[in-house]
């Protein structure tokens, strides 16, 4: 694995037309009584079209917020947030059901609150789907195709008490993809989940975003995540601050080499984030030296004392 820090230009630079997710200068305020927790605080993030990401981040840094917001349940501050074709600072109450019923799926942390307990499987994929209006033939099919892809046939008359817990994200996943969302969204999906069990869970949402298409973003601590998405983006104190990138390279099957790459992110506005350990290795403060280069541009510290 190589690693080296590069620019990866934000949204401000020019978000791909199949872009499904679009978020420029996010900010999100919480307000209790007189104290305001600012959540986001100019968040940049595009996620194209059959995408698979990984965000990250220390506790706090606002990675739930983001799936709040993306998912619908949350109103940003500011900024710009766009799913498809829907602006999620304007949106009205009426579209906002609509968007959350037919644009995004999302899976939760805690297995036992994607189900219901005295329902099956089939019964609670059925649910969405039935409060959409979808007929029931369509609704079986869609059950049956569900199950199918994500593995867990054998579960369609199972309650939760009679699955696994892998199994349950799993029918949690199928419920999720019910009304042909868009995108996916996963806050923590594995957490209450040993680490082979995590490890299914996160191919069967490879699995899915492959043959149905769909995008998906997972926030997450499990550090297993990196073998399942090309992209890792990591989130601190509510901006995105770098990016992880995953190609293959070299020969095929056996001989390909998976090599990582990490770039920092830059905003609208130009500005990047120097990680903390290069900034404490060159003793670099508040000012700094820029220069361009033909075709780099260098960072140094700044010399009080140049020589003549
Ligand atoms: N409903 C809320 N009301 C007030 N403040 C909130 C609320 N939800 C989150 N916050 C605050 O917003 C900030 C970001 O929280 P968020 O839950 O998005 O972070 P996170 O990265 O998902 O953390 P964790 O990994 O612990 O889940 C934190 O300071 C948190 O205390």
């Amino acid at each position: 694995m190589s690693w080296s820090l590069r620019s990866a230009a934000g949204p401000g630079a020019a978000a791909p037309s199949d872009a499904v997710v679009q978020c420029e200068s996010l900010v999100h305020i919480y307000q209790t009584g007189s104290v305001e927790v600012q959540a986001l605080q100019g968040l940049d993030l595009v996620v194209t079209a059959g995408e698979m990401i990984a965000v990250v981040g220390a506790s706090g840094s606002g990675k739930s917020t983001l799936l709040s917001i993306l998912a619908g349940i949350e109103t940003p501050t500011a900024g710009r947030a766009q799913v498809g074709e829907w602006d999620l600072l304007t949106m009205a109450r009426a579209d906002r059901v609509r968007y959350r019923r037919h644009m995004v799926g999302f899976v939760r942390q805690q297995t036992a609150s994607n189900l219901v307990p005295y329902l099956t499987a089939r019964q609670v994929i059925d649910l969405p789907m039935t409060a959409a209006g979808t007929r029931s033939r369509a609704r079986r099919a869609r059950c049956d195709e569900l199950l199918d892809a994500l593995g867990v046939a054998d579960c369609a008359d199972r309650r939760p008490a009679q699955m696994s817990g892998g199994q349950q994200q799993r029918v949690a996943i199928a419920v999720a993809l019910a009304n042909r969302p868009r995108l996916l969204l996963a806050d923590e999906p594995t957490g209450e989940l040993d680490s082979t069990t995590a490890a299914d869970v996160f191919a069967a949402m490879r699995q899915v975003n492959r043959h149905f298409g769909v995008t998906a973003v997972i926030v997450t601590h499990d550090p297993q995540v990196s073998g399942h998405v090309e992209r890792t983006v990591a989130i601190r104190d509510g901006r995105t601050s770098s990016e992880v990138l995953r190609r293959a390279a070299g020969g095929t099957g056996a001989d390909t080499q998976v090599i990582a790459e990490e770039y920092a992110v830059m905003d609208r506005a130009g500005r990047v984030q120097v990680p903390r350990e290069y900034r404490e290795a060159l003793a670099l403060t508040r000012r700094v030296r820029l220069a361009l280069e033909h075709d780099h541009i260098t960072i140094r510290p700044d010399d009080p004392d140049p020589a003549p």
